[in-house]
């Protein structure tokens, strides 16, 4: 009961509109009438035939008003539904979407992104289907099938009897296997969930897969998810093949068994020939609505399943917001106070570290690949809460300070420089909110050293950089993100190994422009290339998830050995190979 539950709920929570689902039912409820009404009006239209031998103009003109009114009925019905069913999706969508973009880190580091987007498409669809395709025929159904047999039991009680006992017979064999078929339906669900995660993620690295040589491999896995759904498309496709003769030898029985009757009772005179026909056309309100209910049902089922995952995902808890404090981070110092982090319980990537970051400084992080550097920044951007510990802003905890806000200072340039497909001017603009003149941008990415290159563009700021900026090479994609960092103009800069892909010259420039940048900000900046953080005004080395050092690099090259050891080992050339002006001179 807890899923059909949640089922009602998210259907409540799409907001389809009570107004408009009060009109649905009332035009269905119109819908149904005019076929409850036919086989009566037909049954007078008969009778009265065969006993005045002249036609009856009335009963026809009543048959043909009743038919119009129920089909107008029906075809405004149909209009109304689309037009609920589709706000429902886009509310209930846009919804989904919300919540999928205002979840932590965490959950996607746990998830893979595709889990949350078949559940805003297909989860989405399927609930919608409830309402679309099953909605009217139910109500109207239900209320055909009822009038229906309350008009039978008084035309003739002892036949309806007999139909009820033919319909329960009926209703026994075929439960068991809508009840089999539902279950089927919610694995093929889970399933394709499962297959469309995995074929999305392949999709989008298809530069790897091809590099590496592993098409035939990811075809292979594929296989298997492919295998396992065809399985279970043939079972239920047995089952409803199973079903469909069961369903149609149903209906032909009843008939069958009413026509015997119903001829007897005729012949006795019990009922007329118009009663029987009435009987019969009655038959077909009954036996049609409840081959309906068994699909409503699947699909019921169906969309309580696709509900219970949306629900989970809704149910979610989103990135803590809670600080509402706006201060602004200009001239403000930062500080790492005691802080414990780790990913998983009992790996620590910081067991215990104190960073003091001066404000409008330059603060460098060193230390081998996976000391933490980056994750540094990430707990900056609180995109992870420390385990322990607490990172202030001046004086200010930094939960204190809303997450927007505090988000809307930082400027971030990140280790891979990912982009977005669309034009670099969307690019450029991400997340900038004030309007900014083509002049302004031009400004920019001159000191990103980018101007020359987008100038010569046919399209220019326009220019579509393709799915994650593949038109672009990575040095061109961080030159952009340097471009959006100084558009953003934000006091503190985060700078993740932000020159790592580009030529010695055009990183001999940047730094140039970067240095302008400096000035009046607090930059943090994470690199493996010690020459890019030299004229840093401090050095924080990280080893073994502790702060080993900290000073100029003059100090730490006094002070520090394994930070000389970082130094020597960039500075001399691996074990048993040639310096390169040794090679040179060769
Ligand atoms: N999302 C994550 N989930 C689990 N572990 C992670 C995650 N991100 C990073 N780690 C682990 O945390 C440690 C620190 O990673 P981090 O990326 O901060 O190092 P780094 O110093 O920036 O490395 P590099 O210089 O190679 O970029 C590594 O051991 C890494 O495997």
């Amino acid at each position: 009961m807890k899923k059909y539950r949640r089922l009602f709920k998210i259907i409540a929570y799409a907001n389809p509109g009570k107004g408009l689902l009060f009109l649905i039912a009332l035009l269905s409820i119109m819908g149904a009438l005019s076929s409850v009404l036919f086989p009566i009006l037909t049954q007078r239209l008969i009778d009265s035939f065969s006993d005045a031998q002249t036609f009856p103009t009335e009963w026809l003109l009543i048959l043909i008003g009743v038919l119009t009114a129920g089909s107008v009925a029906s075809g405004f019905n149909f209009y109304m539904i689309g037009k609920v069913a589709n706000r429902m999706l886009v509310n209930l969508r846009s919804k989904v979407l919300a919540k999928s973009i205002y979840l932590p880190i965490r959950y996607y580091d746990k998830n893979p992104s595709a889990e949350p987007a078949s559940r805003i498409v297909n989860d989405t669809e399927v609930i919608n289907s409830v309402l679309t395709d099953h909605f009217e025929p139910f109500i109207s159904g239900m209320l055909t099938l009822v009038s229906s047999l309350i008009i039978l039991w008084v035309l003739d009680w002892q036949l309806t009897a007999v139909l009820f006992v033919t319909l329960i017979i009926a209703f026994v064999i075929t439960v068991p296997i809508a009840a089999k078929l539902s279950v089927l339906s919610k694995s093929i669900q889970e399933k394709e969930a499962h297959f469309l995660s995995f074929i999305t993620e392949r999709l989008s690295q298809i530069r790897l897969i091809k590099a590496c040589t592993a098409e035939s491999s990811s075809l292979t896995d594929s296989k298997q998810s492919l295998q396992q759904l065809y399985d279970l498309g043939q079972k239920e496709v047995k089952i409803a093949a199973i079903m469909a003769p069961i369903a149609g030898m149903t209906i032909v029985a009843t008939l069958i068994i009413i026509l015997a009757f119903g001829a007897a009772r005729v012949s006795q005179g019990v009922i007329t020939m118009g009663t029987l026909m009435a009987f019969i056309l009655y038959l077909f309100n009954i036996v049609f609505p409840l081959i309906q209910f068994t699909y409503f049902f699947a699909a019921f089922n169906k969309a309580a399943g696709a509900a219970e995952r949306v629900d989970e995902l809704l149910d979610e808890t989103e990135e803590s917001s809670d600080g509402t404090q706006e201060l602004s981070l200009a001239g403000q110092s930062i500080h790492f106070q005691n802080i414990k982090f780790e990913y998983e319980k009992g790996r620590p990537v910081f067991s215990d570290i104190d960073i003091q970051i001066p404000a409008n400084k330059v603060v460098a992080f060193v230390g081998e690949s996976g000391a933490g550097k980056s994750t540094l920044f990430s707990l900056l951007l609180r995109y992870y809460a420390p385990s322990k510990g607490r990172i202030l802003v001046g004086n200010e905890l930094i939960n204190n300070l809303s997450l927007h806000k505090w988000r809307q200072q930082i400027g971030y340039v990140a280790q891979d420089a990912p982009l977005l497909s669309g034009s670099i001017r969307n690019n450029l603009l991400l997340g900038t909110e004030k309007p900014l003149s083509d002049e302004e941008i031009f400004d920019a990415l001159k000191l990103a050293q980018l101007e020359e290159f987008v100038a010569q563009l046919p399209k220019g700021l326009d220019t579509e950089v393709g799915e994650r900026g593949v038109k672009l090479s990575g040095g061109q994609k961080q030159r952009v993100a340097i471009a959006r960092a100084m558009l953003q103009d934000n006091p503190i800069l985060l700078c993740d190994e932000a020159t790592s892909n580009l030529d010695s010259a055009t990183e001999y420039k940047i730094q140039v422009a970067m240095n302008q940048l400096k000035n009046n900000r607090t930059t943090l900046v994470a690199a493996h290339r010690l020459s890019t953080v030299l004229e840093a005004d401090k050095i924080i080395v990280l080893k073994e998830q502790k702060v080993i050092g900290e000073g100029t690099h003059q100090e730490l090259m006094v002070k520090e050995p394994y930070y000389r050891e970082l130094v020597e080992q960039q500075l001399k050339p691996f074990e048993g190979e040639d310096t390169l002006s040794e090679k040179i001179s060769a």
